[in-house]
């Protein structure tokens, strides 16, 4: 009966018969079983997102910005962790996905907590700091098209969204990988990297993210 939907509202589907609502660990083990059970989807997963709730736990960022919502998996793994008066900003281009990740965290009751602007980074990277009154991120969750994950670093550097401290992690930087951006932040003067290994999503396959500190 969900024939002809998209993957994320099935995801969405599922998650809103399964999950409790307001309970955000109950709605990311949803989409974790939904995903290794009945059909994969790019989400970051448990392992690689055990990563990035390490990641922000040590960071305790204030500004986190995340580039590629998609339905909003990361988007609450990382909104779970922050501290009050903290703000995540997610930037998906689609809307139709757009909707679902809103569905997605007003099911896990952190909509308050999310802010979600539609359009490609791109394009909203540069009206940022006009549009929300932020000076500079802390955190930057990058896992949108692998191919864009190098221009719109050098994006956020042009607009002076960056401090000495700000951490980067990018996701897949194996599995699809993004080289062009591997080979920039390990070798550029401005970045301090490690790599950090992990399977892919709900698979066998070797991926890993990628933590960069901007030095400033
Ligand atoms: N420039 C952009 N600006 C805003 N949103 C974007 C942009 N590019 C893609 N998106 C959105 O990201 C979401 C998710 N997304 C991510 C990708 C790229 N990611 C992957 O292709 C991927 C692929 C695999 N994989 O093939 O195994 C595993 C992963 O973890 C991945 O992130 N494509 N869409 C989608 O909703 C899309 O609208
Ligand atoms: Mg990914």
């Amino acid at each position: 009966f969900l024939s002809g939907t998209t993957r994320p509202v099935r995801i969405l589907k599922y998650v809103q018969r399964c999950a409790n609502s307001g309970d955000v660990l109950s709605v990311i083990s949803a989409i974790d079983a939904y995903c290794s059970k009945v059909e994969w989807a790019m989400n970051v997963g448990d392992e690689k997102g055990a990563i990035l709730d390490a990641v922000v736990l040590e960071t305790r960022p204030r500004y986190v910005l995340e580039l590629g919502t998609y339905c909003g998996y990361s988007t609450l793994r990382i909104a779970h962790l922050l501290a009050p008066g903290a703000r995540l900003i997610t930037l998906e281009m689609n809307p139709h996905y757009a909707q679902v990740a809103i569905e997605m965290f007003r099911h896990a009751g952190l909509d308050a907590q999310v802010e979600l602007l539609v359009g490609s980074s791109s394009a909203l990277i540069p009206q940022l700091r006009k549009k929300l009154d932020i000076e500079k991120f802390d955190l930057v969750f990058i896992d949108h098209w692998k191919v864009s994950y190098l221009p719109d670093t050098k994006l956020l550097e042009e607009c002076g969204l960056l401090k000495a401290g700000s951490v980067l992690l990018a996701d897949n930087v194996t599995c699809p990988g993004a080289p062009d951006y591997l080979q920039y932040v390990r070798n550029s003067p401005r970045y301090q990297s490690q790599y950090f290994p992990a399977r892919l999503e709900y698979l066998q396959v070797e991926d890993g993210v990628e933590k960069s500190v901007f030095l400033g």
